[in-house]
């Protein structure tokens, strides 16, 4: 069967949530009519979420109510989603509720100018100033290796070829810098400051890049328990952006065709609830074509990373 999101499902979606049926019913029930799991969920999510916008453009009274109704309804989307693929625990994710062209962070105010459904992702301007950035790149110089990566099958470290940046991790909560940027992001993402790794810096010259990859641990790789004694997966990530090169070193996401360009502290967010290719989040560091790149990465874990 066709699975585009017609008008009469829309509409069917919108009449099931106002009347009350559970989003777990409504999502049974469109398995049953033969959906594939992913694009229901997704057709739930969009519809409820576009219905919740057009509901608050209209008047106030009628407003209201009805926008209660979905907004439980749409939750429960969520809620569904998790039950169905095993899910029971909460993630990082983004506020984009009614659509907003930017998020206040309290120290930030944080502009919103992508955002994808599967990959979960946005792309996300002003979240570091130009001083932020400045002062990343002066810090980790010095101390700048040549990049490596955990290693599944061992659970240590190795050199990588498919990585040919130079890189290095502060510790958590560092410098006050790194606090005060910490912080920003977990309010960001609404996720404890404990469960993030320390913040990497990589620079990568001319020529350089990373592979596509994903950054959750292989379940199968033998090293992974290993590496998930501390702090349990990875399940979201956030790469922000220091500097400009000239030419290349966008963030590709192969699987949906989509390169990120490098602007100066800007960042993208994407997250990954579950290890699995299914995720869409397979994504690389195109080659460096001309000048540097400069990134932080923040990569988030399931439960407090010990330091
Ligand atoms: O450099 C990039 O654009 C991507 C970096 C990345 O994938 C990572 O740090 O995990
Ligand atoms: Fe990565």
């Amino acid at each position: 069967m066709s699975q585009t999101i017609t008008p009469e499902l829309r509409a069917w979606i919108v009449q099931q949530a106002q009347a009350g049926c559970t989003p777990e019913s409504v999502l049974q029930a469109m398995l049953q009519a033969g959906w594939q799991e992913s694009v229901a969920l997704d057709a739930m999510e969009a519809v409820l979420e576009a219905h919740l916008g057009a509901v608050a453009a209209q008047d106030a009274t009628a407003r209201a109510a009805a926008a209660r109704t979905v907004a439980r309804a749409a939750a429960g989307a969520h809620a569904a989603e998790r039950a169905v693929t095993g899910r029971g625990v909460a993630r990082p994710y983004l506020d984009l509720s009614g659509s907003p062209r930017a998020i206040d962070l309290g120290d930030r105010v944080v502009t919103v100018h992508v955002s994808l459904r599967r990959p979960r992702l946005a792309v996300l301007g002003n979240l570091l100033s130009a001083e932020e950035c400045d002062a990343l790149i002066q810090a980790a110089q010095p101390r700048l290796k040549r990049s490596r990566t955990v290693q599944t099958r061992t659970g240590g470290e190795e050199l990588n070829a498919d990585r040919t940046s130079d890189g290095m991790f502060f510790r958590r909560g560092e410098t006050p810098l790194i606090q005060r940027i910490e912080a920003r992001l977990s309010r960001l993402v609404h996720w404890p400051v404990e469960n993030g790794e320390g913040l990497q810096v990589l620079r990568y010259g001319p020529g350089a890049e990373y592979k596509p990859h994903y950054d959750y641990f292989d379940p199968n790789a033998a090293g992974t328990a290993r590496i998930c004694e501390r702090g349990g997966q990875r399940v979201a990530t956030i790469v922000m952006y220091l500097n400009e090169p000239q030419r290349g070193g966008g963030t590709t996401f192969p699987d949906v065709g989509l390169e990120v360009m490098p602007q100066r502290g800007h960042a993208v967010f994407f997250a990954y609830d579950r290890p699995e290719p299914a995720t869409q989040t397979l994504h690389g560091g195109a080659p460096v074509l001309e000048g540097e790149k400069w990134v932080a990465t923040k990569w988030l874990r399931e439960g407090e990373f010990t330091v």
